[in-house]
């Protein structure tokens, strides 16, 4: 089997291409390409792996034929169109943890540079100025910092903070009240924080709620004299309000990482009394770009070689030790999906999956996925276990999932209940000897088949000599039965024949087998 192909399109340590190439993957290491040149070049790639400069576009997504998964470097995902590359089965992951703790410090450093105004009186200095009456700063010791955002950064920024003695109150709709008590630092509104804050440091994803958040309005609420640091994303502050302010000496000074427009070669910001900026340098220190490179490496080849998830931002992980033990049930679901797909008719608003037993130990959004794929794939070629939940969830699809870890009948059990034009309907199986996918209930009825290959359902009335009949109309027309599995709901009821056969059954046999006395459906199907 050739190995996976990964190309690193961003600068990165070079421990990246070497933890790649350890795992099994051929690596090329490929920066400061144009768009064009990427969209030329990506098809031929497993894994990108990038830092904050590609920008993986809807364009890219298209050109990327055979890309599985996208590593980010880093923290922010913004320069990734997720949705688009869900919709195409690319997993995307970032590396959550690696870089926090430096940016925090850059954002510590840029407050304590800002409350010195550091970065001007050693250019003054150094100019042969000796500005020493010059510089007037102030103590952060009993000063307010409001965190906007205290999530991972945040709370190392908090922890830091209190450190140097400040006061840290935090804005964040979903910090918790034991959270912050845990982080001791005060919760509030963002109308509170702005009106106390001496220094305001910014820590959130740029989303449509966090944009402009310090807009011209709300920074007309900040106290008199504030400082703002912003090491999280551009557009989070409003820069021309925040522009007026630094001139009109409201805003004592500001420290930005980060620009609407990046890379900003100019900026309204620049020239600012008091303003100082750095190039997005928030994560670059020597152990956050070896934490970054190392992780993402290990992450996408892991996916690539041994299919485990971790980190990813549109799928469940996986880790490579839970993979093997999920396989088997993800063969299962796809199975049981893909029968449930095949055979129903009509649209599919509501499927619930039922996972009983051992199976129900493990992570089962995995096991989700891979019923929804199956069941979808009527609908779609591209679909997968990775975009399976976000087009079910597109298409209007109400999907439950119930876990029992309770023992039943079988050691484990996966069940589908959908709702169709014909009512509920159910399907359920097991795995036989530990890996071998099993149907054990189609439509309440008890039947035990492997769904592999072609296979033919018929639904009829139990009658004797129904089944004869069938194997002459197959031997006639020179189809070769594989299995045979029958199952009936009582004697002389309804009854269910689920055969195995060798090649696809032309649609004049199907027809011929429809037609004969006591059918009730007839059903090609292939897994
Ligand atoms: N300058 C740089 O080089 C770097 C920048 N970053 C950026 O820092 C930001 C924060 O990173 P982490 O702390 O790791 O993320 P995180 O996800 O751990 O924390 C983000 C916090 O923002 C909060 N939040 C979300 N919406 C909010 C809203 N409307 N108002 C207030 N709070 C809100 C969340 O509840 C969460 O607690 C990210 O955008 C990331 O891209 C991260 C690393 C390096
Ligand atoms: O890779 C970088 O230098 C930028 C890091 C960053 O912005 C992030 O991790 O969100």
């Amino acid at each position: 089997m050739s190995k996976p192909r990964v190309l690193i399109s961003d600068k990165m340590d070079p421990n990246a291409a070497r933890i790649f190439e350890e795992n099994g993957c051929d690596v090329d290491v490929i920066t400061g390409e144009t768009p064009e040149q990427l969209i030329a070049r990506i098809g031929d790639y497993d894994g990108l792996a990038i830092r904050s400069s590609t920008r993986v576009t809807k364009e890219i997504l298209d050109a990327a034929t055979n890309l599985k998964v996208i590593g980010r470097a880093g923290i922010g995902v913004d320069n990734v169109d997720i949705p688009y590359a869900s919709s195409k089965g690319v997993v995307v992951m970032n590396t959550p943890f690696g870089n926090s703790i430096t940016t925090a410090e850059h954002a510590i450093a840029l407050m304590m540079a800002l409350a010195r105004q550091i970065p001007e009186a050693n250019a003054q200095t150094q100019a042969g100025l000796w500005p020493k009456n010059g510089f007037m700063g102030v103590e952060v010791t009993g000063k307010t910092l409001g965190l906007i955002g205290a999530g991972n950064i945040g709370s190392i920024v908090a922890s830091r903070a209190q450190g140097l003695k400040m006061k840290v109150i935090a804005f964040d709709p979903f910090l918790s009240a034991e959270r912050a008590i845990e982080m001791g630092i005060e919760k509030v509104e963002l109308e509170q924080l702005l009106a106390r804050a001496d220094f305001i440091t910014l820590h959130t994803p740029l989303t449509a709620e966090t944009k402009n958040i310090l807009s011209k309005e709300n920074l007309a609420k900040t106290k008199k004299g504030v400082r703002i640091v912003n090491c999280a994303r551009g557009g989070l502050i409003d820069e021309a309000a925040l522009r007026e302010m630094l001139d009109s000496g409201h805003v004592a000074g500001a420290a930005l990482d980060v620009f609407a427009v990046e890379p900003a070669k100019e900026n309204v910001l620049f020239g600012a009394p008091n303003f100082i900026c750095t190039p997005h340098l928030g994560a670059s220190t020597t152990e956050a770009q070896v934490n970054v490179a190392l992780q993402v490496a290990e992450q996408l080849s892991d996916y690539l070689v041994n299919g485990g998830v971790t980190n990813a931002l549109n799928m469940p992980s996986l880790s490579a030790e839970e993979a093997p033990k999920l396989k088997p049930y993800m063969a299962l679901a796809e199975k049981l999906g893909s029968l449930v797909g095949q055979l129903a008719h009509g649209n599919l608003t509501r499927i619930g999956i039922e996972v009983e037993g051992h199976a129900a130990t493990l992570n089962i959004k995995p096991i989700t996925g891979a019923v929804l794929a199956g069941l979808m794939r009527r609908y779609s070629d591209t679909v997968n276990m990775v975009n399976a939940p976000f087009i079910a969830k597109e298409r209007g699809m109400e999907v439950r999932e119930i876990r029992t870890e309770r023992e039943g009948a079988y050691n484990t059990l996966i069940r589908i209940k959908v709702d169709t034009e014909q009512g509920e309907r159910t399907v359920a199986g097991t795995l036989f000897g530990k890996n071998q996918p099993r149907l054990v209930d189609i439509f309440g009825i008890g039947i035990e088949a492997d769904l592999d290959g072609h296979m033919l359902y018929i639904s009829n009335e139990d009658a004797p000599g129904f089944i004869g009949r069938v194997g002459s109309i197959l031997g006639e027309a020179g189809i070769n039965i594989g299995t045979f599995h029958l199952g009936r709901r009582n004697a002389g009821g309804e009854a269910v024949l689920l055969l195995s056969v060798d090649q696809a059954i032309p649609e004049i046999v199907l027809k011929t087998i429809c037609d004969t006395q006591g059918v009730r459906t007839v059903k090609a199907l292939s897994f």
